[in-house]
């Protein structure tokens, strides 16, 4: 924020505030964005430096559309090709009429003359527009696949990729745009596809040009040279425009999605901020209009002056077309179809520069996705390279599960979160993690879950490291109950099914779930019992409050016939009856599967098998309740004082009381 404070004109189309306040202080948001990248680029991008990028930008673009469609990718080459020489087909027959009705003879018979050119111009004219329609056919069905297969790898790897990348704003930053270079990828297709058919006509005009006469093609040159360059500079400009149009739309998105959005909502109407909110809102857009009204007037004039040299450039051809004529070089039909070719090429080439712009810009964001899938390569589980054999399955059920000197550091940390710990876990055992906030417990519950990797020591699963298996097999075999499990916006009975989604979901088996996690009377009393969506913005949709969200995330987590069943914390938002109800569960288990319980509330773990007291991330202290209270250590001190809490009102009110 402080350097749009510095700064706060950073963004010349935003007015500052009067009395030193700009609006943008509060809204660092509206500076300008990544997502520009491209636009700037191009703006930013001489003549010359967007000729040396295109040919790499066109062979991606090619690569994408063979890869998702090859038979519309080749109709559509196949089909801008005909219906290019198609248009010098065309000329040519033009050329033949021309030539016949200027000749010699009664006109009836020059019209005779002229019949079969004017029917091959007819036939090569529909197969054209036949064409024309086979390419927007074949790119209506080729674009949506271009971007399912873009979106689907980029999906496939940020579902793929390990935690830690999700700590890296970097990350975060690139799959932003990421997901704005899969849209680029459509508009880079379809416009190579363009600049395709308009450099195929472009050719064909210039061949029928020297088939005619190849002094013509000199006149050809004059007068679009001097066109094809005023409509690159009015690219520039027009680019200028659109860069102004897509900062608007992107600070009206920002604006229109707090003001209209559920998050925001309430904060909106506690804070009063809807004059504030209305108010920017005007004063954005007003200066936005500001400044399309400046670029409407620069496209203007470029526009006017492109058109002026174009205009002169196109009355020397002409003068050089009579002077060839008068002179006998040329015939007249010749200089005739000449005029026309000179008009087609004019729009060749137009559509031409103008779809270079738009390769360009596309190619920059599509870019962003390439670089970004590079990088979550970097990011993928790392798989044992000593074991040739490839990933282990995990065949047995747990036998020991061995945390060996373990620590993790996270790279924007100058200390570990977890520091050096060993603990050995056996089956049937519940293990409690107790410590202060911050002192590693998540941590290393993540470790074990198999969702963070250790950057030092090793974690065994019936002796083999981790890094031996297939991550997503031993994945399956734990369940975890997250501290900050996710609200998935599904129904209540798909919110407790994703705990173990390859298996049927059947209602028995959600239902006794739910009942261990205290959730079952609590999604009977809602609109549509285990149907019900828990989602709020779409129709008949219902939330939950804190404490159900969490009873469903754990009845998610018992659903899973897991050997290794972790709980974060699951009980920090429930009714002292609901966590009685979970613990009891939880109880349960102890003797026949193993359990790891993290928990403030240690009256719930007197009954573990081992206690582990971390602090500062280290293990500090290991034993049952028992052990732990005689050696009246960290665990002891923390016990008795939250013991005294449950004791002190009794007291307190007695004391009271005799003092009445
Ligand atoms: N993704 C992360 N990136 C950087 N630091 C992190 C990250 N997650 C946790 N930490 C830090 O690591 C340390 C351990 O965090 P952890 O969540 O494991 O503690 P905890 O014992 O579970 O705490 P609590 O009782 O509050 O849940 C803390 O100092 C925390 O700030």
């Amino acid at each position: 924020m402080s350097a749009v404070v510095d700064k706060p004109n950073a963004d010349p189309s935003i007015p500052a505030q009067s009395g030193g306040k700009p609006a943008e202080a509060v809204l660092p948001e509206f500076r300008r964005s990544w997502w520009e990248t491209g636009m700037r680029a191009r703006a930013d991008a001489g003549v010359l430096g967007v000729f040396a990028e295109l040919p790499g930008l066109i062979s991606k673009a090619v690569r994408v559309a063979w890869r998702a469609d090859r038979l519309r990718t080749l109709l559509v080459a196949v089909a801008t090709v005909g219906a290019g020489s198609m248009a010098a087909f065309g000329l040519l027959a033009t050329q033949r009429i021309l030539i016949e009705l200027f000749a010699a003879g009664p006109t009836p018979d020059r019209v005779r003359a002229a019949v079969p050119a004017l029917a091959w111009l007819a036939v090569v004219t529909a197969i054209r527009g036949a064409l024309g329609m086979v390419v927007g056919y074949a790119l209506n069905g080729l674009t949506p696949r271009v971007l399912l297969d873009v979106e689907k790898e980029l999906f496939a790897d940020t579902t793929a990729v390990e935690l830690r990348a999700f700590d890296d704003d970097q990350f975060a930053e690139g799959m932003e745009r990421a997901t704005r270079g899969t849209e680029a990828a459509i508009e880079l297709v379809q416009t190579v596809m363009n600049l395709f058919a308009g450099l195929v006509s472009l050719l064909a005009v210039v061949v029928a040009v020297v088939a005619i006469h190849p002094l013509l093609l000199v006149a050809l040159l004059v007068a679009t040279v001097p066109t094809g360059y005023a409509a690159l500079r009015a690219g520039h400009v027009k680019f200028g425009s659109y860069l102004a149009s897509s900062t608007r739309r992107r600070r009206q998105w920002v604006l229109q999605r707090l003001m209209a959005e559920r998050d925001s909502a309430a904060e909106l109407r506690s804070y009063g901020l809807r004059p504030f909110l209305l108010g920017l809102y005007d004063k954005v857009m007003g200066a936005q209009v500001a400044e399309e009204l400046r670029v409407a007037r620069r496209v203007t004039t470029t526009m006017s002056i492109g058109a002026t040299i174009g205009g002169v450039a196109l009355t020397g051809v002409y003068v050089l077309l009579g002077v060839l004529l008068l002179n006998g070089h040329i015939p007249l039909a010749a200089a005739t179809t000449c005029v026309i070719a000179v008009q087609a090429a004019r729009s060749s080439l137009s559509t031409v520069t103008f779809q270079v712009d738009r390769v360009y810009t596309s190619g920059q964001f599509f870019n962003e996705y390439v670089r970004f899938r590079s990088t979550a390569a970097h990011h993928l589980p790392a798989h044992d390279a000593d074991s040739a054999a490839g990933p282990r399955r995990v065949a047995q059920p747990l036998t020991e599960l061995t945390v060996q000197s373990v620590s993790l550091q996270y790279p924007d940390r100058e200390r570990p979160a977890v520091d050096q710990v060993t603990v050995t876990i056996r089956p049937g055992q519940t293990i409690a993690l107790v410590g202060e906030n911050g002192s590693g417990k998540s941590t290393l519950a993540a470790m074990i879950a198999g969702l963070r990797t250790p950057t030092a020591g090793t974690l065994l699963w019936n002796g083999h490291p981790y890094a031996a298996y297939d991550i997503d097999d031993l994945r399956g075999r734990i369940a975890v109950a997250m501290q900050d499990h996710h609200h998935w916006p599904f129904s209540a009975s798909t919110n407790i099914a994703m705990g173990d989604i390859g298996a049927d979901a059947e209602p028995a088996r959600i239902e006794a779930a739910a009942r261990k996690a205290a959730a079952h009377d609590m999604i009977l009393e809602l609109p549509n019992g285990y149907d019900t969506l828990l989602d709020k913005t779409f129709k008949d949709g219902s939330d939950l409050s804190g404490g159900q969200w969490q009873r469903v995330a754990a009845a998610r987590a018992f659903l899973r016939d897991a050997d290794v069943l972790i709980m974060d914390e699951p009980s920090s938002a429930l009714d002292p009856r609901a966590e009685h109800a979970l613990f009891q569960a939880l109880r349960d288990r102890q003797g026949t599967k193993t359990t790891i319980l993290i928990t403030h509330r240690l009256a719930n773990i007197t009954h573990a098998d081992q206690i582990l007291v971390l602090q500062h991330g280290a293990l500090i202290e290991a034993g049952t309740h028992r052990q732990l209270m005689a050696a009246a250590g960290t665990y002891e001190s923390l016990f008795t004082l939250q013991a005294a809490g449950y004791q002190s009102e009794p007291s307190a009110v007695a004391s009271d009381a005799g003092a009445a």
